[in-house]
């Protein structure tokens, strides 16, 4: 069998606060796998942003691994982290992030470019992602002129533009109103699926939570089953 595309072992992580030190993990374990979409419901506090980002790089754990794709990325430089970020994990915030300045295509391309994708074949790919979400005729405006469910769904394309094998989301529509956010998410939800991404997905919503393949929550520092 093929390894997790994620996977974390004893994963702690702390912080330093003046009142002392914080455990926000203390010793998480997950599987992700391919194909799979798992909610994440925590009450607000326990740590769904922590764990979200030591399992996107983006924070180191104190202790235990991560493992991508099998690829234990604790000993790798700071370079090869990014590197294996960018060539295996997308990430979407409940803000999108866009970068204002540039175009929804433009949003969609830079990170290809980053991963040294030549510009024609970038742009092919982003406008064929744009189009997925609808959003064929809105590549050349900026974010500004992009309404709220809009600018998530470049967010989105912009997420999957470097083929990752995991998706990671913090309350991806949180910020849209409900018909919006149902919408957003059913397409988000499809577009994972059909490319057999493995996603965790953290959301306060039950409803969403429901449409997922399982659901986990943070107990203690600690990754349980509902
Ligand atoms: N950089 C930091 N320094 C100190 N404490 C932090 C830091 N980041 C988070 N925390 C604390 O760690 C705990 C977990 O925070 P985190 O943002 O992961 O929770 P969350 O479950 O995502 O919350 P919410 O649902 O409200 O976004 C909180 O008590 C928070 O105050």
């Amino acid at each position: 069998m093929p390894d997790a595309p994620l996977a974390l072992r004893a994963v702690e992580r702390r912080y330093r606060t003046e009142a002392g030190e914080l455990p926000v993990l203390r010793g998480a374990e997950l599987d992700l796998f391919a194909g799979e979409i798992v909610a994440l419901v925590a009450p607000s506090g326990t740590g769904k942003s922590t764990l979200l980002h030591v399992a996107g790089l983006l924070e180191k754990p104190d202790a235990g691994r991560v493992l991508v794709e099998g690829r234990d990325s604790g000993g790798l430089s700071d370079d090869a982290r990014t590197a294996l970020r960018r060539d295996t994990i997308g990430f979407v915030y409940q803000f999108h992030h866009l970068l204002p300045e540039f175009t929804a295509e433009e949003n969609v391309v830079l990170p290809q470019l980053a991963a040294n994708r030549p510009r024609r074949e970038a742009e092919a790919r982003a406008r064929e992602l744009l189009a997925t979400f609808g959003l064929a005729d809105r590549g050349h405006h900026r974010p500004t002129r992009l309404s709220g469910g809009e600018q998530q769904r470049v967010a989105i394309a912009r997420a999957l533009a470097n083929g990752p094998k995991v998706l990671l989301a913090d309350e991806p529509t949180g910020n849209l109103d409900v018909g919006t956010a149902d919408r957003v998410f059913a397409e988000l939800l499809e577009a994972v699926r059909g490319r057999g991404v493995a996603a965790l997905i953290a959301t306060h919503n039950p409803e969403l939570a429901a449409r997922m393949d399982r659901t986990v929550t943070l107990r203690d520092g600690l990754i349980v089953p509902t």
